[in-house]
């Protein structure tokens, strides 16, 4: 049956995702309503900048005062899209105080304060919901947290940055410039305010803590996360990744170790084969596997930037969130009893690709390969383009630690005949 009373919603942000969260409340009213079972009413937008036109928002309701909107006492939803830590993390505990649950976007604040912030949810009995945070309209956290609560989840592998991948998408299939393809992510919102944490990886890394804590029942923080971000992928890497049949994409990995005594969670550019699923994973669009005991392994795909994909996520957590309200129940909170120790990045285990610049003269090979030998690093492949008296020696190897391969280009570089690291990159999807 439907109740008249309609539940209270306040919009906090209205940019990119905010004004198409306010969009689809309005056009799709009445669809919400028959879902939710009560009308869902649009009570306050709180904005920085009053004077601009909002299409279809209605300007009563607009304020700067967002701190007096999650104070009102009457909301039964705050939608936190605003971004970054604060005013956002205030904005939200005054909200849980305020009697309100919430929705949010805001990955980069989930990852630094999310157990703070659950913690803040269940002493106030309400919801804290962000499934828009990873991999954008893809339902992702839903599924870990809900659908695979029965399963064993043993590794998260996939593309959770739609700025990143488009400007890798385009430097490989147009021969792009980096800045050009980034300012063509930014005009069409995907890219972050600030664009470094796209390029520099603090999302994906974001959005790997949050991933990795909720598939593996433990608290992960970005901190725990190790970063590269794809800034330093040429040319020439593509290039190199073509000729071994593979492409490059920046990837978030999250493990639990085979003895199920720890996990790892890492983001970084990689090499993966172009027969791969992952490969073909165009523009701005996500990718990401979950591999678990039960289910085996599951592969979750879609837009994972922009608006509109964005502001979907939104209003399904709306309406779950909405339905919880009107039947004095609240949805799962943090799952982190395991609590497992994160390893290090010198733990994880996988394959790489080297290129090095060396003197192109007789016994360098022979050189170079004792020294991968030295430090337990086995070699799958070697090929050697000499040019005037220097020569490029491409090296890939079979699994090794982290830790081996730090100490093998330290001891490479110390080589006389090795003029320079030209680039490392892992392989991954093999
Ligand atoms: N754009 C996208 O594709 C996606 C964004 N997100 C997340 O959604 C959130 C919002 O992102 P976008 O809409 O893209 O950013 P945006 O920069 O377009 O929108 C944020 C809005 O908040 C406003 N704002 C800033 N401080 C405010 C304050 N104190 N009070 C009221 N309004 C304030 C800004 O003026 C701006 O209009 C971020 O946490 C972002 O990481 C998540 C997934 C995808
Ligand atoms: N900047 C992010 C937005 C979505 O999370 C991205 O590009 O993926
Ligand atoms: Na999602």
């Amino acid at each position: 049956m439907m109740r008249t009373r309609p539940l209270k919603v306040a919009l906090l942000g209205c940019g990119v995702v905010g004004s198409e969260v306010a969009r689809i409340m309005t056009t799709h009213a009445d669809d919400l309503a028959a879902r939710i079972g009560a009308p869902v009413e649009l009570a306050g937008v709180a904005v920085r900048r009053p004077d601009k036109v909002r299409e279809g928002i209605d300007p009563a309701l607009v304020t700067t005062d967002a701190t007096a909107l999650v104070k009102r006492g009457d909301l039964d939803v705050v939608v936190e899209v605003i971004g970054g830590i604060e005013p956002a993390r205030t904005l939200i505990t005054t909200a849980f105080e305020h009697g309100a649950s919430v929705v949010s976007a805001n990955k980069a604040l989930l990852a630094q304060d999310g157990a703070a912030l659950h913690a803040a949810a269940e002493e106030h009995g309400r919801d804290l919901y962000y499934e828009a945070a990873v991999a954008g309209a893809i339902p992702l956290i839903r599924p870990l947290r809900e659908s695979l609560a029965g399963d064993k989840v043993n590794r998260v592998l996939g593309i959770v940055n739609g700025t990143t991948n488009f400007i890798l998408d385009k430097m490989d299939s147009t021969g792009a410039g980096y800045q050009e393809a980034l300012d063509e992510a930014t005009a069409l919102g995907y890219a972050e305010a600030d664009p470094t944490a796209d390029v520099e990886g603090f999302d994906a890394a974001a959005k790997a803590a949050i991933l990795a804590g909720i598939a593996f029942h433990t608290r992960v923080r970005l901190d725990d996360v190790y970063r590269e971000g794809m800034t330093e992928v040429t040319a020439a890497d593509f290039a190199s990744a073509r000729e071994m049949g593979c492409t490059i994409k920046l990837l978030a990995i999250c493990e639990r170790a085979a003895d199920g005594g720890s996990v790892t969670a890492r983001v970084h550019p990689a090499m993966i084969p172009l027969t791969h699923p992952l490969a073909s994973v165009r523009g701005a669009y996500n990718a990401v596997f979950v591999e678990s005991d039960a289910a085996g392994q599951l592969m979750f795909y879609g837009p994972g930037a922009g608006g509109s994909p964005t502001a979907s996520a939104v209003l399904g957590d709306l309406v779950a969130v909405c339905r919880n309200r009107l039947s004095n129940a609240t949805g799962p909170g943090e799952s982190a009893y395991a609590a497992l120790p994160v390893s290090s990045m010198g733990e994880v285990v996988t394959r790489y690709h080297i290129s090095l610049d060396v003197a192109d003269k007789p016994g360098v090979l022979a050189q170079v390969a004792t020294v991968f030998a030295e430090h337990g690093v086995s070699i799958d492949t070697v090929r050697q383009q000499g040019k005037d008296g220097e020569a490029s020696l491409v090296v890939v190897t079979h699994r090794a630690s982290d830790a081996s391969l730090t100490g093998t280009v330290e001891a490479l570089r110390k080589l006389d005949t090795v003029r320079g690291v030209a680039s490392i990159m892992r392989v991954e999807g093999e």
